[in-house]
């Protein structure tokens, strides 16, 4: 290169249009615009969505740069900010020191041990809700999947079961998660506290939520004791002899909610979508002789978990394809170098899990569902940093044993009891909203396993 010449400060892309910038492309249909963009423009690409640039990266070494290299340079905070009424200062909410320093005190609720506890809970809940189906009945799995979450998550961190169905507190969480603010609320900042509008129902479910938590925490303060649970770390936690206060765990236990059932369940919907398409029946066939041999029937402890490998490429290969949290976001605080080109600070950076996960020049055949490719000894040819479902770095999921467990035993448990077919005429679509949903659930008609 030209040492004169001066170096470009942004990577090419779209033209943006006066004031929409490119949020038009963008907003039609994410998941496209940001594999064309890699198409298009190869390691990284510029675009507008608002009168700063976003970077979007798709080299896994930049990737690996930004969130495990030097990621005390990149905030995050801004990124959920739309979350923040309902999770108030969690994890997703804060940045820097404070972000360092409640990472710390929260890290012990989710030691493998203590993670390792909820299996039992996880496999009663399942059971009891597969006991509520039979053979012929349709269902709205996704749904299905999305109240079993909820019950295990209300579970394992308060200790209180919300039940089979609908229970007045699921409810509360249900209004709060299914009625997430519109465009229009955002731009006009409408707030209009009212039984019918989404931000009334939000306050709805957010007081009856905050009534329960403000009262168990309180209620425990007071016995002491351990009870299991996320609740009894969080009291327990301290640094320097200081703990955390009310409002702390409050807003905690709230981020474990937003981020620990949804994307576990659309996981599992994604999958049982995968399985049930008839060009992955061999794929299909490969897991249940797995759990039939080796569980005959019976739904997996903790223990059996190490002899049923094959479910677990299955749910790592369905994160490849459908990462539920399909785009991660950063701000630079500071001008930085990738590549050729030298980004300025303010500079937003997007990190599009949906393009990296497909590359075909990373992944043999990239939108094959193909879960032998995490074999061990398949495995160690994936290139390092081209996968990241969970993200990387010190912002990296901090559940992900929880949901690594959770959804290897809803899995093995729930496909040893039913075939899920894919009810006819059923077409899947994808639905990037804050996670990765199917867009019109997922239908499927129950069938015996024979
Ligand atoms: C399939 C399931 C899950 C997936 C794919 C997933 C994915 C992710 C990803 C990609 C991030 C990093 C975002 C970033 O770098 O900006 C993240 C962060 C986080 N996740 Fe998960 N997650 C899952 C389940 C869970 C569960 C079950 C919990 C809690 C019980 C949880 C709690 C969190 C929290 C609190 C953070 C923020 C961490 C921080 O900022 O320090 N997640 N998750």
């Amino acid at each position: 290169m030209d040492a004169t010449k001066p170096k470009p400060t942004l990577p090419p892309g779209p033209k943006p249009l006066p004031v929409l910038g490119n949020n038009h492309s963008f907003v039609k249909d994410p998941l496209h615009f940001l594999q064309t963009l890699h198409q298009t423009y190869g390691p990284m690409a510029t675009i507008y969505m608002t009168d700063t640039p976003s970077v979007v990266l798709f080299e896994p070494e930049h990737i690996h740069y930004v969130l495990t290299e030097n990621p005390r340079n990149f905030t995050s905070a801004e990124f959920a900010q739309g979350l923040q009424e309902f999770t108030g200062h969690g994890l997703f909410n804060l940045d820097g020191d404070t972000h360092r320093q409640q990472r710390r005190l929260v890290q012990p609720a989710f030691h493998r041990k203590r993670v390792d506890s909820y299996a039992d809970t996880m496999r009663q809940y399942t059971l009891e809700v597969l006991d509520s189906w039979k053979a012929g009945d349709q269902l709205a799995l996704d749904q299905e999947l999305q109240q079993l979450t909820m019950r295990i998550v209300a579970k394992c961190l308060f200790n209180v079961d919300l039940g089979l169905r609908n229970s007045n507190l699921g409810q509360a969480f249900t209004d709060i998660l299914e009625n997430q603010p519109r465009l229009l609320e955002t731009i006009l900042k409408l707030r209009i506290d009212l039984p019918f509008t989404d931000y009334g129902k939000r306050q709805r479910g957010k007081r009856i939520i905050d009534k329960v938590i403000y009262q168990l925490i309180a209620q425990r303060r007071q016995e002491g004791g351990d009870e299991g649970d996320f609740l009894s770390m969080l009291l327990a936690t301290t640094e320097d002899g200081q703990g955390l206060s009310d409002t702390q765990i409050r807003d905690h236990i709230m981020t474990f909610v937003a981020a620990g059932h949804e994307t576990s369940s659309n996981t599992l919907a994604w999958t049982f979508y995968l399985l049930g398409l008839a060009q992955n029946e061999s794929k299909y066939a490969a897991l249940c002789q797995e759990l039939t041999s080796q569980l005959q029937g019976q739904a997996p402890s903790l223990t059996d978990l190490s002899r049923i490998p094959y479910t677990e490429w299955t749910i790592n290969e369905t994160l490849r394809l459908y990462p539920p949290a399909y785009l991660i976001g950063r701000r630079a605080r500071e001008e930085f170098s990738l590549g050729e080109y030298t980004l300025p600070a303010g500079t937003f950076v997007l990190i599009s899990k949906w393009a990296l996960h497909r590359r075909p020049d990373l992944w043999e055949a990239a939108d094959e569902f193909q879960p032998e490719r995490w074999r061990p000894e398949n495995a160690k040819s994936i290139v390092p940093w081209s996968y990241i479902p969970f993200g990387a770095g010190p912002r990296m999921c901090i559940g992900m044993p929880f949901a690594q467990l959770e959804m290897r035993i809803l899995l093995a448990t729930m496909l040893q009891r039913f075939k899920f077919r894919i009810a006819p005429g059923f077409k899947m679509q994808t639905d990037p909203l804050i996670t990765l949903r199917p867009k019109n659930g997922l239908h499927v008609i129950l069938e015996s396993v024979s």
